[in-house]
């Protein structure tokens, strides 16, 4: 059972997404995904967002569902890559519950993508490198644990974090899980 709400941010290809699914799984937790969850609430992909409403446009819709993910109860949410760029949900992470980076370089990172549709804002290496260096502290400033992921499995990741989760009295698991 978790205590509070688990967030997991880090930059895009860093693998929230898929370590979130795993840990719900093996942890019996219910989990949710920011970015799905924007475009089932605006009925319209990532990409067609940032084409029609700018980046602007978008974070505004991201810090609306975040405010309303850390009201809802405890569960592992992944969040967009950008989420820390915005102060207020900074502001909104560091209050409302237990928040893990996953650390990863953009050059790692652009190894593993395959579909850009829904991170417009990687562009080419070096523009990913910059947005990567700048995000670094913002990342960092709201985390209480890290964990670096490239070269490790997605499971072996999550295994790590529900052990990390289960001794700072984050998770509670029955004994024989
Ligand atoms: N540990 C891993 N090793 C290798 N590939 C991985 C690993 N974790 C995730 N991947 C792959 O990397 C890609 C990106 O992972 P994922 O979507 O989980 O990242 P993300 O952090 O959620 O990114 P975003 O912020 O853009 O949503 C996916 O294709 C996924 O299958
Ligand atoms: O890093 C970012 O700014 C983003 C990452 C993705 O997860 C999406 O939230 C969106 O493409 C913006
Ligand atoms: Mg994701």
């Amino acid at each position: 059972m978790l205590r509070k709400p688990v967030f997991f941010v880090g930059f895009m290809g860093a693998g929230k997404t898929s370590v979130v699914r795993r840990l719900a799984r093996i942890a019996g937790s219910a989990s949710v995904d920011m970015d799905r969850y924007i475009e089932r609430r605006c009925e319209r992909k990532i990409a067609e967002i940032f084409a029609e409403e700018g980046e602007a446009g978008f974070r505004k819709v991201e810090t609306e569902v975040l405010r309303e993910l850390a009201a809802a109860g405890p569960q592992f949410i992944s969040c967009g890559g950008g989420v820390v760029v915005t102060p207020e949900n900074r502001e909104i992470l560091k209050r409302s519950g237990f928040v893990v980076h996953l650390q990863i370089t953009a050059h790692d990172a652009a190894k593993r993508i395959r579909n850009f549709e829904r991170r417009p804002l990687f562009g080419d290496l070096d523009n990913a490198e910059r947005i990567c260096e700048e995000r670094g502290p913002l990342y960092e400033e709201v985390a209480d644990y890290t964990v670096r992921t490239a070269d490790r499995s997605t499971g072996s990741v999550a295994y790590e974090l529900r052990s990390v989760l289960r001794r700072k009295g984050v998770l509670w698991l029955r004994k024989s899980s």
